[in-house]
């Protein structure tokens, strides 16, 4: 049987959704009310298919269901693949009346989002998140894309779930480096909004390693209240939903040197926010301790620490100029007044970022 152990709402009117956190919810949480019609289609990868998909059909009693499943890996976060899910929706006659549901890591879901939001103009998903990275941030918000070689997600849409299912027992196959970059973003929650959960954090960092189900549980909890709370606030990222981007301007240009998939989404993110925290002490805004802070937990995080190798300043600050928060050629930066509180600014001095920039080159090291 299973066990919900917490529910939580996004908040936004008529497109709010439910984020329902468990144990043992694959295979036996009846997830028909969020289906509109008599047609699923699972979108899942050649990993996680395996080892889930029997169970999540399980979610569905009575509906009509088929899958699609895609190649494993960041790399296929792409157009080619993409249409792998309209094909099979068109071959299949799919209506608008079809559910995508994704099955999943967040490039997954953040593909079968990309397909919902695009397919006949729009049809309902539901997110079915099976990495940590994946049940504490991309299954939330609507932020659906695909990457492109001059740039991380840089097509998408803003396209909201029907409801969002967190089975914490699926994180116990994870991998140990996936189990690393999902903490990246956790970590960021306490950075950005909430140093409670920072310290909660720093206390509770050996149990969640060990994948112990009740600090899971309570971090995702604590994560997805966040994420739901900034983007009630800030749907389509107007303003204050930019500090979701601690770290990812800097992560953003690892993960595109290094070529999609070399470098984890979150382990990138875990260096970045690295970065941020330093260049907030660059700029006086945080003292020279909170950053150590900062540095410590993303450590004990197991997360690496140094660019990746070749890299150099002018590579940063090449990608970094098509990131999409930059406006009119100016380079829009996420940092720290202090530890649980993120602004955004373009006024960060370009001595400062290229002193940062060089401190976390790998000879610098
Ligand atoms: N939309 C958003 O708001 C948002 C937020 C953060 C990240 N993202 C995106 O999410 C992606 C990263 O997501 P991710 O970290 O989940 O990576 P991922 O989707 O690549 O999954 C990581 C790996 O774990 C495997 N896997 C998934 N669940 C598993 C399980 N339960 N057991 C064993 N293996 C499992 C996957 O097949 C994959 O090999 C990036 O593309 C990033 O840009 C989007
Ligand atoms: O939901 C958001 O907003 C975020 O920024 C969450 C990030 O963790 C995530 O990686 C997101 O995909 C980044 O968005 P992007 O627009 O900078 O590509
Ligand atoms: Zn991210």
């Amino acid at each position: 049987m299973h066990k919900v152990l917490r529910e939580l709402k996004v908040e936004l009117g008529e497109r709010s959704y439910p984020i329902i956190i468990g144990q043992g919810l694959l295979g036996s949480f009846d997830l028909t009310p969020w289906v509109a019609g008599q047609q699923v289609m699972i979108v899942t990868n050649d990993t996680v298919g395996p080892l889930y998909l029997e169970k999540v059909k399980g979610c569905f009693p009575g509906k009509a269901i088929e899958v699609v499943t895609l190649p494993d890996g960041e790399q296929f976060k792409d157009w080619q693949t993409l249409n792998l899910i309209f094909d099979a929706l068109l071959e299949k006659r799919h209506t608008r009346k079809t559910t995508l549901v994704a099955l999943g890591g967040g490039v997954v879901g953040d593909m079968a989002g990309f397909a919902a939001a695009c397919y006949q103009r729009g049809v309902p998903f539901i997110q079915v998140p099976t990495t940590l990275l994946s049940q504490v941030d991309s299954s939330v918000g609507g932020k659906t894309g695909i990457n492109h070689p001059l740039g991380k997600n840089m097509i998408g849409a803003f396209h909201q779930p029907q409801a969002v299912l967190i089975d914490t027992n699926s994180l116990q196959t994870l991998p140990e480096r996936e189990v690393s970059a999902g903490l990246a973003e956790v970590i960021k929650y306490g950075l950005i909004r909430d140093e409670s959960f920072l310290a909660w954090l720093e206390d509770s960092m050996e149990s969640l390693l060990r994948l112990d189900a009740e600090a899971l549980g309570e971090a995702i909890y604590r994560s997805c209240v966040c994420k739901a709370e900034v983007v009630a606030l800030d749907e389509r990222e107007g303003g204050l939903r930019a500090i979701l981007n601690l770290g990812h301007t800097f992560g953003h240009a690892i993960e595109t040197f290094a070529g999609y998939g070399n470098w984890l989404h979150g382990e990138a993110v875990g260096t970045g926010m690295m970065m941020a925290a330093d260049l907030s002490v660059r700029e006086g805004l945080i003292s020279a301790d909170d950053r150590a802070r900062a540095v410590a937990l993303i450590r004990r995080a197991r997360l690496p620490e140094w660019a990746p190798s070749g890299m150099t300043s002018e590579d940063f600050m090449n990608l970094m100029s098509v990131d999409k928060k930059n406006v009119d050629g100016r380079l829009r930066l996420v940092l720290l007044k202090a530890i649980g509180d993120a602004f955004i600014t373009e006024n960060a001095s370009a001595d400062n970022i290229r002193d940062t920039l060089r401190a976390f080159l790998p000879q610098a090291g």
